[in-house]
């Protein structure tokens, strides 16, 4: 492998792919015996790559980020010559392991053992090199005696612990790796990551196509968004999926004016401002110190950014208006900085009297996993009577120990009815908050414990004069 790291591995130049789109079967049969002068009488064209330039040097890591639709599965095909592009040039200078979408690579009918040596000799190696790395790579997907039954017997978390496995163990030069992982286990998923890690250490030039933030800034050093078959951003990942969240987040109507101000910007270059990405990035003086302060300087709020996932429960006779988060100061924010207080607030109006009335909230990760949440009171101390049309003030201040991402909060209050509690209103995903990355926090995963290191020497060794 070359020591050159600026030496370009991959590069595309002004590249297009267009899939022609028929109504019917039959149109393309009519379409395959027309004269070529009636180039596309009976399909559509549908451009899922438009004009894509860009120039990969070796030993980097890129991610690919862009919502359902956007052409990375596309982009990969054509680097990898699955696809040929329509137009424009594709030039590619190293040994290619992909891992596309499942179905991609092995025979079905041959068995995993079989298979390995298929693809690996489709990858390069000769039938001694894959023997020598046969043992480890059947390690490594450790599916036991599946190894020797067909690959159309496998689960689809099977099918991906082998061809990671194999795409691993061939020496590639650029390793293609298209979200397939998610079909692992968290467990396989993990492994995985490290050997991207490993590999991509060694020089290795990875481009990975991710819907996850978290992944993308942790393991990619640029990353670029699709969007509708354009290259709408590139630069660091952590611009990059500023932008792709704002677009991924924005309101349908919103859309159209993100992505052409986002492609404005590509195109002319311009630099970003804080302001669009939120990430004025004033970090805490201390990391892992949870900062008291009147306001945070470095929040703020993205109008765009609301959830598309709210349910609203039936009301029992109170309603949940305006939920919303707050600085200490009033200000309303949806991005905010992690280890900063911010006050999580909504009214509620009675239409109908309710005794023994509490409030609550939830904080959600995208997956739905609840992190934490609390209630207003205990439930002997909860309010013992409101009068209708009362309207009320919930408030919960807290402190965000959250890792950088997104998340969703609920709301919800609950009252006596007969002889049990429910809710009287509650909201699902009522709204949404981005916690912007802290380059200088010390926690590790999702929340910060405020854990104290302390570090001593029990020994050392003595310097001899
Ligand atoms: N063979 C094909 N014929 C026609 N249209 C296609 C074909 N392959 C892909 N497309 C279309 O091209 C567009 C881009 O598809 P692609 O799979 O590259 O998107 P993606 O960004 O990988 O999406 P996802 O995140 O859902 O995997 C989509 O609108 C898709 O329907």
């Amino acid at each position: 492998m070359s020591s050159n790291s600026d030496e370009l591995i991959i590069s595309l130049d002004d590249v297009s792919k267009m899939f022609p789109i028929y109504k019917s079967p039959h149109h393309r049969l009519l379409q395959m015996f027309s004269p070529p002068r009636d180039k596309a009488r009976w399909y559509k064209q549908f451009w899922a790559l438009r004009n894509i330039s860009i120039d990969i040097p070796r030993g980097e890591t890129i991610g690919i980020v862009g919502r359902n639709g956007s052409g990375k599965s596309t982009l990969l095909q054509v680097i990898c010559g699955i696809l040929s592009p329509t137009g424009g040039k594709v030039t590619v200078k190293g040994r290619i392991a992909a891992l596309l979408e499942l179905g991609a690579g092995f025979n079905p009918e041959f068995t995993g053992r079989e298979n390995v040596f298929l693809n690996g000799t489709v990858l390069g190696l000769s039938r001694e090199e894959i023997e020598a790395r046969f043992d480890e790579i059947a390690a490594f997907a450790d599916i036991g005696e599946y190894i020797d039954q067909p690959v159309k017997s496998y689960s689809s978390g099977m099918y991906v612990r082998l061809a990671f496995a194999v795409a691993i163990h061939v020496t590639p030069e650029i390793l293609i790796v298209d979200e397939a992982l998610s079909v692992g286990d968290e467990a396989f998923q993990r492994k995985c990551f490290a050997r991207i890690n490993a590999l991509r250490d060694s020089g290795v030039t990875v481009l990975f196509v991710s819907h996850s933030a978290g992944i993308v800034t942790e393991l990619c050093n640029r990353a670029l968004l699709l969007d509708r078959g354009e290259i709408i951003a590139l630069g660091s990942p952590r611009e990059v999926v500023a932008k792709y969240h704002k677009l991924l987040f924005a309101p349908q109507e919103k859309v159209a004016e993100i992505r052409g101000a986002l492609r404005r910007e590509t195109q002319e270059g311009i630099a970003l401002s804080d302001d669009f990405l939120g990430e004025s990035l004033s970090a805490p003086e201390s990391p892992g110190s949870f900062v008291q302060e009147e306001d945070s300087g470095a929040s703020y709020l993205d109008e765009h950014m609301l959830p598309v996932s709210t349910v609203h429960y039936v009301n029992l006779g109170a309603n949940i208006i305006d939920p919303h988060l707050e600085t200490l100061s009033g200000r309303r924010v949806n991005v905010v900085t992690a280890e900063h207080d911010y006050i999580y607030t909504y009214d509620v109006h009675f239409s109908e009297s309710a005794v023994g009335v509490r409030f609550g909230l939830m904080v959600k990760t995208v997956s739905g996993f609840e992190i934490g949440g609390g209630a207003s009171a205990l439930q002997q101390d909860a309010i013992a009577v409101i009068d209708r049309g009362t309207r009320i003030k919930a408030s919960f201040r807290f402190t965000c120990r959250l890792a950088a991402g997104a998340y969703f909060l609920n709301a919800g209050v609950v009252g006596l009815v007969g002889e049990g509690e429910t809710f009287l209103c509650r909201q699902v995903d009522a709204m949404m908050f981005r916690v912007m990355p802290d380059p200088n926090r010390l926690a590790t995963g999702l929340v910060n414990l405020g854990i104290d290191p302390k570090i001593e020497f029990l020994s050392m060794r003595e310097v001899e004069n």
